[in-house]
């Protein structure tokens, strides 16, 4: 089986080439010699990256299959030029054993869109008091890295202690939902000014910042691996990067809505606009631009998180938390970081791709444009603009904030082991 990606610009830069792909793997960059067999797919001197890899999305199965299933995430993904994804351990059973984990794997592996890997829940049933069974997770056939309670915190340092040490002998990353929990106890939207004058009971920035910095020492003397998510305050990028420049091993991501939205949207009383944490002031959102630039953010994740209408669409404080991203994450990104000049497409790789699947400990995604490695590409038109249509995007939930909004730049292919997955808006 081989594949010609004729006339793309690597990472956006020189003059359009040719890419042969044959049994999954890129044999040849520049002008290529067509085999007879092959499909090919006309570029026209759009932008080529390494395949997406997103830490963190929720699919919802199994549990709310009403919402999200394997199936219809895969397709919201690939068509968001995903070529993996992480799907957290919060699910209806939690994904705190082998035979969830494992499931979820397989299921994955089935659909065949993007390669699925399972989040493990760190403690059982997310209720924060005992530790999950790690290492059976670690051994299953999903071969576990990534362990979080996303969606509550592990607010007992001596559990989250004792995560971060065990998760050392496994190789493997805790990746922490910062809110401590004492502080935000009835919150509703970021505690600023917005929420004082509109009447939201306040989500403090030190709810998340307390918990990083305590987890960053708990990290840094367990000599172990810390991944924080969605962090949406500057006071976090401060803090993560006193305990990079000490030697932490900590990484951070951060969602494509924290680097566009802000609690100027409380102003609508929408809750599609409700997310945890919530959005932030537009100081917060132009810090963490800066970091996700620099680094000291090492990656965008899209917190992908489907909601029923019934469960979304009421009044804002019965509302659950949450936004769709997964076929909105590059555009947004495009005009966050792109647009204002702060990240390149190279950049772009980076914080979608290579770093992201170098925190999951994926050694086949994130790879350089270049031959002998894995074809898992995504191709981007950065020309083109869409409107968004929640009804008209993959997943079953509609919970998009950016309805109605027009983006720039447009996925038009996703390949995953050589394989076209998803072409011009269509699963293929
Ligand atoms: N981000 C959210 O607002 N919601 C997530 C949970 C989470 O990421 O904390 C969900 O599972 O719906
Ligand atoms: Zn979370
Ligand atoms: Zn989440």
């Amino acid at each position: 089986m081989s594949l010609v990606i004729k006339g793309a610009r690597p990472y956006g830069e020189g003059e359009p080439v040719d890419v042969l792909i044959e049994d999954g793997v890129i044999t040849a960059i520049g002008p290529v010699s067509v085999p007879e067999d092959a499909e090919i797919l006309d570029a026209g001197g759009q932008v080529l990256l390494p395949g997406f890899v997103d830490l963190h999305t929720h699919l919802r199965e199994p549990g709310r299959e009403d919402t999200e299933t394997i199936d219809s995430g895969s397709a919201a993904a690939a068509l968001g030029g995903y070529t993996a994804v992480f799907a957290m351990a919060n699910t209806d059973p939690v994904a705190d054993n082998a035979l969830v984990t494992d499931h979820v794997w397989r299921r994955g592996q089935e659909v065949g869109l993007v390669d699925v890997h399972p989040v493990g829940a760190v403690t059982v049933g997310l209720k924060g008091e005992k530790l999950a069974e790690l290492g059976t997770m670690a051994k299953g056939s999903a071969a576990v890295r990534v362990f979080s309670d996303d969606g509550v915190c592990v607010a007992d340092p001596l559990l989250m202690r004792r995560a971060l040490e065990y998760s050392t002998a496994l190789d493997a990353v805790i990746a922490q939902h910062a809110e401590e929990p004492r502080l935000t106890v009835g919150a509703q939207a970021h505690e600023g000014e917005k929420s004082a004058r509109l009447g939201y009971p306040g989500w403090p920035a030190s709810a998340e910042e307390s918990i990083v910095a305590r987890d960053c020492l708990l990290a840094l003397h367990a000599k172990a691996r810390l991944h924080v998510c969605h962090v949406s305050t500057a006071g976090t990028v401060d803090v993560l990067r006193w305990a990079k420049d000490r030697g932490t091993k900590v990484s951070a991501e951060v969602t494509p809505h924290h680097l566009l939205l802000t609690d100027e949207r409380l102003e609508t009383y929408d809750p599609v606009n409700k997310v945890n944490p919530p959005l932030r002031t537009g100081g917060d959102v132009e810090k963490l631009r800066a970091a996700l630039a620099e680094g000291v953010i090492d990656c965008v994740a899209t917190d992908h998180a489907p909601h029923a209408v019934q469960d979304k669409d009421t009044e804002w404080s019965a509302a659950r938390p949450g936004m769709l991203g997964l076929q909105t994450a590059l555009s947004v990104v495009a005009r966050a970081m792109v647009e204002p000049g702060l990240l390149d497409w190279r950049g772009v790789a980076r914080v979608m791709s290579e770093r992201p699947a170098a925190i999951g400990n994926l050694p086949d995604h994130g790879r350089p444009v270049e031959v002998g490695e894995p074809a898992n590409l995504t191709l981007v038109d950065p020309a083109a603009e869409w409107t968004v249509r929640g009804a008209e995007l993959a997943s079953i939930a509609a919970n998009t904030p950016y309805e109605g909004m027009r983006l720039p730049a447009v996925v038009t292919a996703t390949v995953l082991r050589g394989r076209i997955t998803a072409r011009e808006g269509k699963i293929c």
